[in-house]
């Protein structure tokens, strides 16, 4: 028998502590072997496919498989319990259809299913809506990224106690799931948010000055220009669109630490953060893989993968901008369908 789960079923479960140790689990998996970094956890991934819909840009189809053996989850019953261990197999099918916004009756751009098989039988078992996992899971990796590339970089404890400046640059599904999530992770004290249509940005901030403790002491400013809302930044999260580059070298602060999450652009990953601020940056990925197919022209090497960095410990040095070229994997996927899938079929769910 298939399971279907549905986008409303997945959203019930979704929360930070799940989705970021799968995530986690699967920046490490996917890392070559290496005996001075030795894993458990290992990933068959492939690079991904894009089907065009049709010759009119913008709009594009991935097939995305994994197999992932040997990883850790949380428990689905309390997050502070023994983690399990798993293996899954699955194949994503995610489009991107940028214009679907600006449709009469606006749909997401990015819209997704997990299919996950059975690894005995090699079936089918379920079928998982995957839109709001894919945001769940992207946003993650921008998390764990920072994590590692940024706060680490000023000791074991400094993701709980150092205040931070985050600039959101692009406020659609992607950027207002960042500026939550970071606001919900980090000490967050200024939050600068810029969006092409600026009434977007402003909904976001309306949206967050509601559902944030105003004890939080956040400050959110909604800026004109991204280079204002990059200016005192520490952190910028870029998930647009653009062929452009919007954000520049001039427009970041010199010599104190700057880590960007380089979400969106769709196909050309690179073309929204300038090719000056890649020249003097350390360049780190989520895969190797995908990289090599899709990254053919960035203007600076890449330095390591975040899985890596997390085995081995060589962050950045405190005053260097680094940037996490974020490209989305099938193995984050199939780790975090599994976790949704342990947490629906907790007992308690289904009584009868
Ligand atoms: N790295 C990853 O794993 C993933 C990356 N993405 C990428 O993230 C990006 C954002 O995705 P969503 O937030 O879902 O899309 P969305 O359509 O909800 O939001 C896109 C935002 O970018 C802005 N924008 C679009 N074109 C622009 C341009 N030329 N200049 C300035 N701003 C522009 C729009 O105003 C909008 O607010 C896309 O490029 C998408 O492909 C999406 C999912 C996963
Ligand atoms: O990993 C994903 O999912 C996506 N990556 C790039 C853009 C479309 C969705």
């Amino acid at each position: 028998m298939v399971n279907y789960y549905s986008a409303d079923a997945v959203r019930e479960v979704l929360t930070w502590p799940l989705v970021n140790k799968a995530v986690e689990s699967a920046l490490v998996a996917i890392v070559k072997e290496d005996p001075k970094t030795p894993s458990t956890s290992f990933a068959f991934q492939p690079k991904r496919t894009f089907t065009a819909c049709g010759k009119e840009p913008g709009k594009i189809l991935l097939t995305m498989p994994a197999y992932v053996g040997n990883y850790k989850l949380k428990s689905p019953r309390d997050p502070g319990e023994v983690e399990h261990t798993h293996s899954t197999l699955a194949c994503k099918l995610v489009t991107s259809f940028s214009g679907n916004p600006r449709r009469d009756l606006p749909l997401p751009s990015i819209q997704a299913h997990v299919l996950l098989f059975d690894n005995q039988t090699g079936q089918l078992s379920a079928i998982m809506e995957g839109t709001d996992l894919t945001t769940w899971r992207t946003v993650s990796a921008s998390l764990v990224a920072t994590k590692y590339l940024y706060f680490r970089r000023f000791g074991a404890q400094a993701e709980q106690e150092r205040n931070i400046n985050v600039a959101i640059v692009g406020c659609g599904v992607q950027g207002q799931l960042h500026a939550a999530a970071f606001c919900a992770h980090f000490r967050v004290r200024q939050l600068n948010l810029y969006n092409r249509t600026h009434s977007k940005a402003q909904d976001l901030s309306y949206q967050l000055r509601q559902k944030l403790n105003i004890e939080s002491g956040t400050q959110i400013n909604v800026c004109s220009s991204p280079n204002e809302a990059c200016q005192d930044a520490d952190i910028i999260c870029i998930a647009t669109y653009s062929k452009e580059p919007l954000i520049q070298l001039a427009d970041l602060k010199t010599n104190q630490g700057v880590h960007i999450n380089a979400v969106g652009a769709g196909e050309i990953h690179f073309s929204e953060v300038a090719p000056d601020i890649y020249q003097q940056a350390k360049v780190y990925v989520d895969c190797y893989a995908n990289a090599e197919a899709e990254l053919v022209g960035l203007p600076a090497p890449i330095t390591a993968e975040v899985g890596e960095i997390i085995l081995n410990g060589n962050y950045p040095r405190e005053a260097e901008i680094s940037i996490f070229q974020s490209m989305g994997m099938a193995s984050e996927d199939a780790c975090v369908a599994q976790a949704v899938r342990n947490a629906l079929s907790l007992p308690q769910r289904f009584p009868y």
